[in-house]
């Protein structure tokens, strides 16, 4: 049976309590694609739902205990036979099953919600877990809205419900109400009142109505409480659950804590399985989301850029290739510096030597004044203008002449700058980018390799800018050009000359 005390358990309820988002419903296979990969994840606990609630929900139960094997499934009831049974029912299957039942432990849900008092919720809690110990060993009770209950009470009923068989006992700050600190001393003052607290594991079950889900569920830890139960993307009612990932790179990151080797988890399955889980639940993750949003490795801002250039670590905690995203981002912004623009033109093949950065950087801020995020694209469009107007040793286009259609054969004539003096030559081919290209390379005097070629436009539209860009082979090495224009021979022009000029101006310096 579970219960390793050098363990923390993780108990995954993405399919439960993450599936109460509205609008998340699930699918069985949908459910068992996802449990697929939280077995692959190292879950030790899934919870596959709540086989009362609908034939829908008991099907995905009964699927789930036949498909997934590793993992202990565990099946939610309320505190009643009906439910039990139920749940039994669905889990037959299973390798590893376990029935979480519970009830209200507060006065609020005692007076409100089952118009009842202490003494008989008691009884049905303690009812509940005999019942359902009848027909599965591992037995896990939640003291529903924990977080608000008196303490006192929450000792006896935690204290009965062991009695009676439960295995697991779960604290849930239903309604995300508690402090760290209170939450903490709340499972502290089970551990140090229950007297037979270490025959059943302590469970943390946190709500982020405040957005202290992931505390409290540390703070748990650090009082004694040995399972956590959580969701991949913090999903679930209302404000959501604590959040699998933050509380497992809490772990591995603060070492210091000791709960790092008591952990199974493969975090580089974290970004991939968060996607997976905002696709199919189409909950779409916030981009400033810890570990998995958008920007979690993201850097917009000169100082950091440059920090992390210099040395990752100056602005990153954790290492992006252990959540399993392949590198952080530098994203150009009008908040960029020098250091990250140089870095990013470096990425695209552009040779420093050539290029005046603090000009180019002028030129930079005003186009990011005006586009908030600068791509590629962005960049590219902009070096070309850059590039064309500071070539000093190579070549350039003065002017093109392009016939072509389907009764001619297409021809070019081209005027270039080569060193101070233009030369001009006239070329077929079969195309108007080949003629355009031949006739370039007779002024050149040398042919070189085409090897990729694409042409795209960068907004959409027949009246948009072209971006042509193109691999030159020259020598065996392979240079890549960037062309842009409204014209697509004009773009293919440019972005052969570009590739050109990054050996030809080098290779052709005066003296
Ligand atoms: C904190 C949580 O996340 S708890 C889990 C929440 N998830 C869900 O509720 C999803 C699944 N729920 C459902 O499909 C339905 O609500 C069902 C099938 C469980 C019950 O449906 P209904 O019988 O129509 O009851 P309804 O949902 O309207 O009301 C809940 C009833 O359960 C009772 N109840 C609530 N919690 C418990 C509990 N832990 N133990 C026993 N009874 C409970 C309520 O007092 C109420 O009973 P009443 O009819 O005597 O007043
Ligand atoms: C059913 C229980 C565990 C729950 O989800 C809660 O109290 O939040
Ligand atoms: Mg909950």
């Amino acid at each position: 049976m579970l219960h390793d005390p050098n363990r923390i358990y993780i108990f995954d309820t993405t399919l439960r309590d993450g599936e109460q988002v509205p609008g998340s419903q699930l699918t069985t296979p949908e459910k068992i694609i996802i449990a697929e990969q939280l077995q692959s994840l190292g879950v030790d606990i899934i919870e596959a739902g709540f086989p009362i609630s609908s034939p829908g929900d008991f099907q995905s139960v009964v699927e789930l205990s036949k498909a997934i094997r590793e993992p202990i499934i565990c099946a939610l009831t309320r505190a009643n036979k009906g439910d039990i049974d139920s749940a039994v029912a669905a889990l037959k299957h299973a390798a590893r099953p376990r029935i979480h039942t519970g009830i209200g432990s507060s006065d609020m849900h005692i007076q409100y919600k089952f118009n009842s008092t202490r003494e008989k919720i008691l009884e049905r809690a303690v009812e509940a877990v005999k019942y359902a110990k009848q027909f599965v060993e591992d037995i896990e009770f939640y003291a529903e809205d924990a977080g608000r209950a008196d303490n006192v009470y929450l000792a006896q009923m935690i204290e009965a419900v062991i009695a009676a068989g439960a295995t697991v006992v779960n604290i849930p700050d239903t309604n995300g109400y508690c402090l760290p600190e209170t939450y903490g001393a709340k499972i502290r003052f089970l551990k140090e009142n229950v007297k037979n607290i270490d025959q059943a594991v302590i469970s943390v079950h946190c709500h982020n109505d405040l957005g202290l889900a992931t505390a409290n569920s540390i703070a748990g830890l650090q009082n004694g409480a040995g399972q956590i139960e959580c969701t991949i993307n913090g999903i679930g009612e209302r404000a959501g659950n604590t959040s699998l990932e933050e509380v497992v790179m809490i772990l591995n990151t603060h070492k210091g804590l000791g709960y790092h080797d008591k952990i199974n988890i493969n975090t580089k399955k974290l970004y991939p399985l968060s996607g997976m889980v905002s696709r199919m639940m189409r909950m779409p993750v916030q981009a400033n989301k810890a570990i998995v949003g958008r920007n979690a490795f993201a850097h917009s801002s000169g100082i950091h850029q440059d920090g992390v250039l210099k040395h990752r670590e100056t602005y990153e905690i954790m290492n992006p290739e252990d959540v399993g995203i392949d590198q952080s981002e530098i994203i150009l912004t009008a908040r960029s510096g020098r250091h990250a623009l140089k870095h990013h033109l470096e990425r695209l093949g552009y040779s420093m030597e050539r290029i005046d950065l603090d000009q180019t950087y002028q030129r930079f801020l005003t186009l990011a004044d005006e586009k908030k995020e600068i791509k590629d694209d962005d960049l590219l469009q902009l070096m070309g203008e850059d590039i064309e107007s500071s070539i000093k040793n190579g070549v350039k286009i003065n002017s093109l002449q392009v016939t072509c259609g389907d009764q001619t054969q297409p021809q070019a004539t081209v005027k270039l700058s080569l060193k101070g003096e233009e030369h001009e030559a006239t070329a077929v081919g079969n195309g108007p980018v080949s003629a355009t290209i031949h006739a370039i390379e007779s002024i050149l005097g040398q042919t070189n390799e085409i090897k990729e070629f694409n042409i795209h436009s960068i907004h959409g539209g027949s009246d948009d800018i072209s971006k042509v860009d193109m691999r030159v082979i020259h020598d065996d090495k392979s240079y890549m050009g960037y062309g842009f224009s409204t014209d697509i021979v004009r773009a293919s022009a440019n972005a052969y000359l570009d590739a050109v000029n990054k050996f030809y101006e080098l290779v052709n310096q005066p003296g």
